[in-house]
């Protein structure tokens, strides 16, 4: 693993893993980058990165043997609601259902309603931690000429999501049955980088070219943990990449010189994936694990979790664990430790052991408050996680 110099802006951010900056290297590569125009298909670095992860990462191959193809896009938000503009290229109504919390719904400004003019539908896990295919069944409306409804007819899910893994199985499940019922499956995969690096008992790009083999479209992020500026890429057969394009330029999502934004991504994609994600996971895991011990011997504070930690995130239920947002922002600003709320979002500018103490020093400061004063619910709702 590349070794992680102290960041200034970034060493002690656990907002999100969004926040990474470049660093010296990375502006290096910036000297050889192509120039062509990526509107007229010209530019060398932005061809080869796109050809590179459809084929390399995601095995060439998506759900029924159809092609893989790559289009870069400048932002995930973008690719995926591309991608439900493109499954969803007929006339209203329909309706496309996904988690509750996806991103899709939660977090692009309900682009689906306003740039594909559907109907969502958002399911609860009932196992609170992903979408089953009964939770689909018991929720996506039927194709059955019912002239009340919007037919379901994209389903989105997520990998990771929260930082929890889609399991192989049940997305096959849900595959075999999206295609039995003429239903499109894309998948945000922002960060399935860190979903294949999760279990060591199995390589990651055969993971990721297994999950692509399941789904219609996907969208693959290089500006979460793979630690690029910018960078997304939407993975499609070659009639809906054509469509995504055109898309993509209504859009003025065109990108003229795009070969320096792609070799930086590429560059990250190369020195970051696997070796870089999966570290970062262990230390992250590994984290949780001491933090948890560490208060509740020393302190009588048990934390407990919104979801289970299998990646880069930690969602500390803060209210559970009788912790007041602002009292524990307050204690975070006072450590220098920049925070969102309860989730604490890992990458590889903040894992180093100085950045991880001064996030433990802070949750032993919120504990120590906590010995002397009582707990007082927010006034706020909390963010939907
Ligand atoms: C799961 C997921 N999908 C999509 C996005 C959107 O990515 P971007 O910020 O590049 O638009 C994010 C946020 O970063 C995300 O967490
Ligand atoms: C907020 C959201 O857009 C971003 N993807 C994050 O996880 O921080």
């Amino acid at each position: 693993m590349a070794s992680v110099p102290e960041y200034t802006t970034s060493s002690n951010d656990f907002r999100s893993d969004t926040f990474t900056i470049p660093t010296p290297e990375i502006w290096q590569t910036v000297a050889e980058a192509s120039l062509g125009d990526s509107i007229y298909e010209e530019d060398r670095d932005t061809s080869l990165l796109e050809q590179r992860v459809a084929q390399e990462y995601l095995g060439g191959k998506l759900c029924a043997n159809a092609e893989a193809r790559g289009l870069f896009c400048m932002s995930t938000t973008m690719s995926n609601q591309l991608a439900i503009r493109t499954h969803l290229n007929f006339a209203p109504p329909y309706s496309v259902l996904c988690d509750k919390r996806a991103h899709v719904y939660v977090d692009e400004c309900a682009g689906i309603a306003v740039l594909s003019q559907a109907l969502v539908i958002p399911v609860t896990a009932s196992n609170e931690r992903f979408l089953t295919l009964q939770d689909i069944k018991d929720n996506y409306i039927p194709d059955d000429g019912d002239i009340h409804l919007a037919p379901t007819k994209l389903i989105c899910v997520e990998n990771t999501l929260h930082g929890m893994c889609f399991p192989y199985d049940e997305l096959k499940r849900i595959s075999d049955w999206c295609h039995e019922e003429g239903i499109k499956l894309h998948l945000d995969g922002a960060r399935l980088w860190n979903a294949a690096c999760a279990s060591s008992d199995r390589d990651p790009k055969q993971y990721m070219q297994d999950i692509a083999a399941l789904v219609d479209s996907a969208s693959v992020c290089f500006s979460k943990s793979l630690g690029a500026p910018i960078g997304s890429m939407l993975i499609g057969n070659p009639n809906f990449r054509k469509k995504a394009r055109h898309l993509q330029k209504q859009q003025g999502g065109g990108i003229r010189q795009a070969g320096f934004i792609a070799r930086i991504a590429n560059y990250c994609l190369s020195i970051n994936f696997p070796a870089t994600v999966t570290e970062v996971s262990r230390r992250t895991i590994e984290f949780w694990f001491d933090l948890h011990a560490t208060l509740k011997r020393d302190y009588g504070m048990e934390l407990q979790l919104a979801h289970p930690v299998e990646t880069n995130f930690i969602f500390v239920d803060l209210a559970r664990s009788g912790i007041n947002l602002n009292k524990f922002l307050e204690i975070g600003q006072a450590n220098n430790v920049k925070l969102f709320d309860g989730r604490l979002a890992f990458h590889y500018q903040n894992i180093s052991s100085v950045s991880l103490s001064t996030l433990k020093r802070t949750f032993i400061d919120v504990a120590s408050y906590y010995q002397q004063n009582e707990y007082t619910p927010d006034e706020r709702s909390a963010r939907i996680y």
